[in-house]
Parts: C-alpha cells; sequence; structure tokens
C-alpha cells in the first residue's frame, strides 16, 4: 500500500498531515488527516480517531475543532477520515447533501450500487487502523474514538460493536437512534435495504440494550441544537444506557447549536477523557 502525504505543516510542536492512499475497503483512493503531537519523536502514543457528520470530509474536524493545542500537551495522535468514498460515479449519488458522497453513515452498505465502495466500517475499524499502525508512531492497543452527528453515531456504534479495540468513546451531537429519525431511515433504507431488523445492528441505542460498554460514554450536546428533536434525540440514549447499567455523562449544554463552534467549545474536555482512559 503507498501512503501518498498531501500536504504535512509543522503545528503545536508536532505535525498536522493530509494523506491520500487506495483503499481495498472502499475500493479507490480515500484521504484522512493526522495530527501528530511532539511527543511521537519519544515512542508510541495512543490514538483518537474523530469521524465527522455530514457533508464533512477528513479536515473539517482538523480545521474547526481547534483540538491541536491540547492534544500536542497530552501526547495524543487525532486521526480524521473522510467521511465516504469520493467520486464513486453512482448515478445520482452527490444529489443529496444528507445521503451518499460525505454522508457515508460508517456502515458497510449491503444493497446495490452502494455495497461496491460504501464500506466506510470496514475501512474505519480495519484498514486505517492498519495504515495508521504501519505509518505513524501510535500504539494502536490504546485507541479511542469520537465524533460529531453523524459521526458521533459512527463512533456510539464502533465502541458498542467493538469494545476490545477501543478503550474510550465520547460524540457530540449523535444521532443516538437512525432507525428512527429521518437521517437514518433515509441512509440506511438505501445503504442496508428495506429489512429495518439489520438496521439495528446501526443503531447505538440498540446497541447498547445488547452490551455495555467498559468505561464512561462522554457526550455533549447543544441545547439550542436545531436537530435536536428531529434527528437526535440524546434523551433516547440516556434511557437505554439508564435500562443496562451502562455509564453515560450526558452533559446538556445550554444556548450552543449544533455547529463547530458547539464543538470546539467543549473538545478540550473530551480530549482529557479519552487521554485519561487511554493512560
Ligand atoms: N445542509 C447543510 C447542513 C450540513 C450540516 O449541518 N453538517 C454538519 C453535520 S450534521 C450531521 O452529521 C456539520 O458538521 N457541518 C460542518 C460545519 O462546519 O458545521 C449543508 O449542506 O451545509
Amino acid at each position: 500500500m503507498t501512503l501518498e502525504t498531501l500536504s504535512e505543516q509543522r503545528c503545536f510542536g508536532g505535525a498536522h498531515g493530509v494523506y491520500r492512499h487506495p483503499s481495498a475497503a472502499c475500493a479507490g483512493p480515500m484521504r484522512f488527516s493526522v495530527f501528530q503531537p511532539p511527543q511521537v519523536a519519544q515512542g508510541k502514543r495512543p490514538v483518537l480517531y474523530f469521524l465527522a457528520g455530514l457533508t464533512c470530509n477528513e479536515e473539517t474536524f482538523m480545521i474547526k475543532a481547534g483540538a491541536q493545542r491540547v492534544a500536542a500537551e497530552l501526547g495524543l495522535i487525532l486521526v480524521s477520515p473522510d467521511t465516504s468514498p469520493r467520486d464513486t460515479g453512482i448515478a445520482g449519488i452527490t444529489e443529496h447533501w444528507d445521503f451518499g458522497e460525505g454522508a457515508g453513515f460508517y456502515l458497510d452498505a449491503t444493497q446495490a450500487p452502494y455495497a461496491s465502495r460504501f464500506r466506510m466500517r470496514r475501512y474505519v475499524t480495519e484498514e486505517l487502523p492498519a495504515i495508521i499502525a504501519a505509518n505513524f508512531n501510535a500504539d494502536s492497543e490504546r485507541s479511542g474514538i469520537s465524533g460529531h452527528s453523524m459521526g458521533g453515531h459512527g463512533a456510539l456504534t464502533i465502541a458498542l460493536t467493538h469494545p476490545d479495540r477501543y478503550r474510550s468513546v465520547s460524540a457530540f451531537a449523535p444521532i443516538v437512534a437512525p432507525t428512527r429519525v429521518p437521517w437514518g431511515e433515509k441512509a440506511f433504507s438505501r445503504y442496508l435495504g428495506e429489512d429495518r431488523e439489520a438496521w439495528k445492528n446501526h443503531d447505538a441505542c440498540e446497541l447498547v440494550a445488547r452490551q455495555r460498554f467498559p468505561g464512561t460514554i462522554l457526550i455533549d450536546q447543544g441545547a439550542a441544537d436545531n436537530y435536536l428533536l428531529s434527528q437526535l434525540r440524546p434523551e433516547w440514549f440516556e434511557t437505554a444506557c439508564a435500562q443496562q447499567g451502562q455509564s453515560l455523562r450526558l452533559r446538556r449544554q445550554d444556548g450552543y447549536d449544533h455547529y463547530y463552534w458547539f464543538v470546539q467549545s467543549f473538545i478540550e474536555d473530551h480530549l482529557r477523557h479519552h487521554a485519561a482512559a487511554l493512560a
């Protein structure tokens, strides 16, 4: 596998880079970004994967969240993948902002014509970690995962499915029950077909009822989020966690909306949450 460096720049004593590589999972080129803290010069460091939301790409989190200063202090490597394969050539795939390119929902599509390219679950959980381990000074045994909105859904569902691979999880304004809200219903019916039982494997409320994550899940949610009632419904996850005995720290932040002004206001707490679990 060849890893192509698209850019690499010094940042808080470490480096920020954007990379491209041929992906077996997504059957085409994929891009991701990495912040390496200065401590990678001394040895392997823990890794935090951050999954961005609808319409975002591999640079959104790195440019807008302002995470690098504290990640440099904590010695955390940050990795943010693109939100879907690109230039797939699938008919109509760029016509919607909440489905298709830029909206991969961190699952492996089972339906034609999407199944051949939209395999973001395999990409994020298998292919990308192997690339990070092979090319960066990363301690793969100490990996955490976080995300925003669609990416919060990705972080929660991936951590709840693979608690053996991720030692910490957090989310900003996550879609916690995609099987019951319009964004999820639209994407899942296309990527996964009409069998709603299969959808449940990608729904954090359903997954937490099956098995607990061995650690506290941290979620921040803006109380003035325009998507709160229509798409997010954190109280449904709060109830599911309470029923399962899952440790959850859900913080409702007065006056904050859905966007990266909100994410950048609380990213430090999330980085410290992960660093403590990955120490
Ligand atoms: N239709 C709009 C809105 C897209 C949008 O709100 N994207 C959010 C994530 S929503 C859930 O996954 C986002 O993170 N936007 C980037 C940002 O910088 O805030 C559009 O097309 O822009």
